[in-house]
């Protein structure tokens, strides 16, 4: 399998300070890849970088074969911010097509993306009239009305409710079974069992590259949340001796 994103020896500095160290990981393609770490540690820095708009003191990303920010990578990847992107003066509906619009995309693509974040009952209401996590779904709608190549999503399912989150996360599945590669950050680690491959990250270091069951192995347990404290504590012992 060939990798969507490869990100080599990148080190970003935020203000004065360093905050991703050395960092080297790969996104495999096709895959539904999770970024776990803290708040803080460095997880929408990293997706900057991936999607082009980070400054970095050194390193490369290389994403679907180009520099990270190349022309040639504008229709091929989406990305959704922890801020909604979406105008609060057009209803959902608009919102949407007016992103299909952009790509040549009819309306009929537009009320598939509503229908797949669950949104079709709020589609003709104004989004500033939109509770907080159904706008961060209208985002996401826009987001993935193109299926682009590559999806760099950042916590999309924060402030989602249990059942919601779930069809959320089988369709980050439907969607890379389609053939896109997603890349999705979250700072809660029952999320972490979702996803095909981990790139567990802290304080701006990657500490797993691995699938969840290679971490659950090498950490000798099978809550997520257990290896993660004891991949650190292990990577704090590394670092002492
Ligand atoms: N604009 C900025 N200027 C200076 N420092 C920043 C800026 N944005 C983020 N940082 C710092 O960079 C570090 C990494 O932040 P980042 O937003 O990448 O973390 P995160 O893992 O995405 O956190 P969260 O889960 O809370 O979104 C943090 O220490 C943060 O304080």
């Amino acid at each position: 399998m060939s990798n969507a994103i490869e990100v080599e020896h990148l080190v970003i500095a935020r203000g004065k300070r360093r905050v991703l160290h050395d960092f080297t990981c790969t996104v495999p393609s096709g895959s539904v890849t999770g970024l776990l770490g803290p708040s803080g540690s460095g997880k929408t820095t990293l997706m900057r970088a991936v999607v082009g708009v980070q400054k970095i003191v050194s390193g490369t990303v290389t994403v679907l074969g180009h520099p990270a920010g190349a022309k040639e990578l504008r229709d091929k990847v989406g990305y959704l911010t922890q801020a909604p992107s979406v105008y609060a003066d057009l209803t959902v509906r608009e919102n949407t097509r007016y992103f299909a619009s952009l790509y040549g995309l009819s309306a009929k693509a537009a009320d598939e993306a509503i229908s797949d974040v669950g949104l079709t009952q709020a589609k003709d209401q104004l989004v500033g009239q939109l509770s907080g996590g159904q706008r961060a779904r209208a985002s996401l709608a826009c987001a993935i009305v193109s299926k682009p190549q590559l999806l760099v999503l950042d916590e999309p399912t924060v402030g989602q409710d249990p059942v919601l989150r779930n069809e959320l996360w089988q369709r980050f599945h439907a969607l890379a079974k389609a053939g896109s590669t997603l890349l999705v950050s979250s700072h809660v680690m029952d999320e972490a069992g979702r996803c095909d491959r981990l790139l567990l990250i802290r304080d701006g270091y990657l500490i797993a590259d691995q699938t969840p069951a290679d971490v659950r192995l090498s950490a000798g347990t099978d809550d997520l949340d257990e290896a993660f404290l004891r991949l650190v504590q292990a990577q704090d012992t590394q670092k002492v001796g």
